[in-house]
Protein backbone atom coordinates (compact mmCIF):
# COMPACT_ATOMS: atom_id res chain seq x y z
CA UNK A 1 0.00 0.00 0.00
CA UNK A 2 1.26 3.56 -1.10
CA UNK A 3 2.18 5.60 1.67
CA UNK A 4 -0.99 6.82 3.23
CA UNK A 5 0.26 10.36 4.83
CA UNK A 6 1.45 10.92 1.20
CA UNK A 7 -2.00 10.16 -0.02
CA UNK A 8 -3.71 12.18 2.40
CA UNK A 9 -1.36 15.11 1.14
CA UNK A 10 -1.74 14.91 -2.20
CA UNK A 11 -5.64 15.17 -1.79
CA UNK A 12 -6.08 17.67 1.25
CA UNK A 13 -6.72 21.39 -0.84
CA UNK A 14 -7.87 22.52 2.74
CA UNK A 15 -4.47 22.11 4.44
CA UNK A 16 -2.45 22.77 1.06
CA UNK A 17 -4.55 26.07 0.23
CA UNK A 18 -4.12 27.52 3.93
CA UNK A 19 -0.17 26.44 3.22
CA UNK A 20 0.14 23.82 5.83
CA UNK A 21 3.83 22.66 6.57
CA UNK A 22 3.73 18.96 8.01
CA UNK A 23 6.47 17.51 9.65
CA UNK A 24 6.26 13.89 11.20
CA UNK A 25 8.77 13.98 13.89
CA UNK A 26 8.11 10.17 15.32
CA UNK A 27 4.56 7.70 15.10
CA UNK A 28 2.15 9.66 17.25
CA UNK A 29 3.94 13.08 17.12
CA UNK A 30 3.77 15.69 14.45
CA UNK A 31 4.18 19.53 14.46
CA UNK A 32 2.44 21.47 11.69
CA UNK A 33 2.99 25.31 10.84
CA UNK A 34 0.68 27.86 9.34
CA UNK A 35 1.01 31.60 8.93
CA UNK A 36 -1.96 34.16 9.06
CA UNK A 37 -2.96 35.82 6.66
CA UNK A 38 -5.71 39.07 5.75
CA UNK A 39 -8.24 36.17 5.07
CA UNK A 40 -8.24 34.89 7.89
CA UNK A 41 -8.97 37.84 9.74
CA UNK A 42 -12.31 38.43 11.52
CA UNK A 43 -11.25 41.50 13.00
CA UNK A 44 -8.67 43.91 11.42
CA UNK A 45 -5.43 42.20 13.73
CA UNK A 46 -7.23 38.94 14.84
CA UNK A 47 -7.74 35.97 13.39
CA UNK A 48 -11.04 33.60 13.54
CA UNK A 49 -11.35 31.24 15.95
CA UNK A 50 -12.67 28.58 13.48
CA UNK A 51 -9.35 29.09 11.43
CA UNK A 52 -7.78 27.96 14.82
CA UNK A 53 -9.99 25.67 15.37
CA UNK A 54 -9.85 24.02 11.66
CA UNK A 55 -5.74 24.58 12.07
CA UNK A 56 -6.31 22.04 15.37
CA UNK A 57 -8.46 19.83 13.86
CA UNK A 58 -5.61 18.98 11.08
CA UNK A 59 -2.97 18.91 14.32
CA UNK A 60 -4.91 16.30 15.97
CA UNK A 61 -5.85 14.73 12.96
CA UNK A 62 -2.43 14.00 11.60
CA UNK A 63 -1.00 13.37 14.94
CA UNK A 64 -3.71 10.36 14.70
CA UNK A 65 -2.87 9.59 11.01
CA UNK A 66 0.72 9.59 11.92
CA UNK A 67 0.09 6.66 14.60
CA UNK A 68 -2.06 4.53 12.12
CA UNK A 69 -1.46 5.09 8.71
CA UNK A 70 1.14 1.71 8.93
CA UNK A 71 -1.46 -0.12 9.79
CA UNK A 72 -3.45 0.59 6.93
CA UNK A 73 -6.43 3.21 8.31
CA UNK A 74 -7.32 6.51 7.82
CA UNK A 75 -8.53 8.35 10.84
CA UNK A 76 -11.51 11.01 11.31
CA UNK A 77 -12.22 13.62 14.37
CA UNK A 78 -15.34 12.30 16.44
CA UNK A 79 -15.00 15.54 19.03
CA UNK A 80 -12.43 18.07 20.51
CA UNK A 81 -12.27 20.54 22.76
CA UNK A 82 -10.10 23.67 22.20
CA UNK A 83 -9.68 26.42 24.40
CA UNK A 84 -8.25 29.77 23.45
CA UNK A 85 -5.58 31.06 25.30
CA UNK A 86 -4.64 34.49 23.10
CA UNK A 87 -5.63 35.71 19.70
CA UNK A 88 -2.93 34.69 16.72
CA UNK A 89 -2.52 37.67 14.76
CA UNK A 90 -2.09 38.78 11.48
CA UNK A 91 1.38 38.06 9.79
CA UNK A 92 1.76 35.24 12.68
CA UNK A 93 3.69 32.04 12.46
CA UNK A 94 1.92 29.34 14.20
CA UNK A 95 2.90 26.17 15.00
CA UNK A 96 0.75 22.82 16.01
CA UNK A 97 2.36 20.17 18.31
CA UNK A 98 -0.03 17.05 17.49
CA UNK A 99 0.31 14.10 19.85
CA UNK A 100 -1.33 10.62 20.58
CA UNK A 101 -1.77 9.81 24.27
CA UNK A 102 -3.65 6.57 23.76
CA UNK A 103 -4.45 4.75 20.58
CA UNK A 104 -6.56 1.72 20.75
CA UNK A 105 -7.60 -0.36 17.21
CA UNK A 106 -10.27 1.88 16.60
CA UNK A 107 -10.57 5.21 19.01
CA UNK A 108 -7.49 7.41 19.84
CA UNK A 109 -6.89 9.58 22.18
CA UNK A 110 -5.13 13.15 21.40
CA UNK A 111 -3.66 16.34 22.39
CA UNK A 112 -3.08 19.66 20.17
CA UNK A 113 -1.30 22.68 21.64
CA UNK A 114 -0.74 25.80 19.23
CA UNK A 115 2.24 28.26 19.76
CA UNK A 116 2.95 31.39 18.24
CA UNK A 117 6.53 32.89 16.86
CA UNK A 118 7.14 33.73 20.81
CA UNK A 119 6.22 30.54 22.08
CA UNK A 120 3.09 31.50 23.36
CA UNK A 121 0.21 29.12 24.02
CA UNK A 122 -2.37 30.42 21.28
CA UNK A 123 -5.20 27.36 21.75
CA UNK A 124 -5.04 23.92 23.22
CA UNK A 125 -7.01 20.96 22.55
CA UNK A 126 -8.27 17.36 23.37
CA UNK A 127 -9.73 15.27 21.39
CA UNK A 128 -10.91 12.09 20.04
CA UNK A 129 -10.22 10.31 16.61
CA UNK A 130 -11.97 7.45 14.98
CA UNK A 131 -9.61 4.76 13.06
CA UNK A 132 -11.02 3.21 9.96
CA UNK A 133 -9.82 0.83 7.00
CA UNK A 134 -8.60 3.17 4.11
CA UNK A 135 -10.44 1.11 1.57
CA UNK A 136 -13.91 2.05 3.17
CA UNK A 137 -12.79 6.09 2.92
CA UNK A 138 -13.64 8.24 -0.01
CA UNK A 139 -9.79 8.51 -1.04
CA UNK A 140 -9.72 4.95 -1.65
CA UNK A 141 -12.97 5.29 -3.81
CA UNK A 142 -11.79 8.12 -5.61
CA UNK A 143 -8.27 6.77 -6.06
CA UNK A 144 -9.78 3.46 -7.59
CA UNK A 145 -11.99 5.68 -10.49
C1 LIG B 1 -16.73 7.90 13.20
C2 LIG B 1 -18.17 8.23 13.51
C3 LIG B 1 -18.19 9.38 14.48
C4 LIG B 1 -18.90 7.06 14.17
O1 LIG B 1 -18.37 5.80 13.77
P1 LIG B 1 -19.20 4.47 13.88
O2 LIG B 1 -20.21 4.55 14.97
O3 LIG B 1 -18.25 3.36 13.84
O4 LIG B 1 -20.00 4.61 12.53
P2 LIG B 1 -20.73 3.55 11.69
O5 LIG B 1 -21.19 2.38 12.50
O6 LIG B 1 -21.71 4.33 10.91
O7 LIG B 1 -19.53 3.01 10.75
C5 LIG B 1 -19.83 2.20 9.69
C6 LIG B 1 -18.60 1.77 8.94
O8 LIG B 1 -17.97 2.91 8.35
C7 LIG B 1 -16.57 2.90 8.64
N1 LIG B 1 -16.14 4.27 8.81
C8 LIG B 1 -15.96 4.95 9.95
N2 LIG B 1 -15.56 6.20 9.67
C9 LIG B 1 -15.53 6.32 8.32
C10 LIG B 1 -15.23 7.37 7.44
N3 LIG B 1 -14.87 8.60 7.89
N4 LIG B 1 -15.30 7.15 6.12
C11 LIG B 1 -15.67 5.94 5.65
N5 LIG B 1 -15.98 4.90 6.44
C12 LIG B 1 -15.90 5.09 7.78
C13 LIG B 1 -16.42 2.10 9.92
O9 LIG B 1 -15.14 1.47 9.95
C14 LIG B 1 -17.56 1.12 9.83
O10 LIG B 1 -17.17 -0.03 9.12
P3 LIG B 1 -17.32 -1.49 9.81
O11 LIG B 1 -18.71 -1.56 10.32
O12 LIG B 1 -16.24 -1.48 10.89
O13 LIG B 1 -17.04 -2.46 8.68
C15 LIG B 1 -18.91 8.58 12.21
O14 LIG B 1 -20.20 8.99 12.52
C16 LIG B 1 -18.25 9.66 11.38
O15 LIG B 1 -17.56 9.33 10.44
N6 LIG B 1 -18.47 11.01 11.70
C17 LIG B 1 -17.90 12.11 10.93
C18 LIG B 1 -16.44 12.34 11.22
C19 LIG B 1 -15.92 13.55 10.47
O16 LIG B 1 -16.33 13.84 9.36
N7 LIG B 1 -14.99 14.33 11.11
C20 LIG B 1 -14.47 15.53 10.57
C21 LIG B 1 -13.46 15.32 9.47
S1 LIG B 1 -12.06 14.39 10.04
C22 LIG B 1 -10.73 15.47 10.02
O17 LIG B 1 -10.78 16.44 9.33
C23 LIG B 1 -9.58 15.22 10.93
C24 LIG B 1 -8.34 14.87 10.24
C25 LIG B 1 -7.47 15.84 9.79
C26 LIG B 1 -6.27 15.49 9.20
C27 LIG B 1 -5.94 14.16 9.03
C28 LIG B 1 -6.81 13.20 9.47
C29 LIG B 1 -8.00 13.54 10.08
Amino acid sequence: MEDLIRIYNQVNNFGRDNHYELNIIEEGLIHYEMTIEERHLATPTAAHGGVIAAFMDAVIGVAALSAIHKEGKLASTIEFKISYYQPAYLGDKLKGIGKVDKKGNRIIFTTGEIYNQHNEIVAKAIGTLNAYPFEKGDIAKKLNK
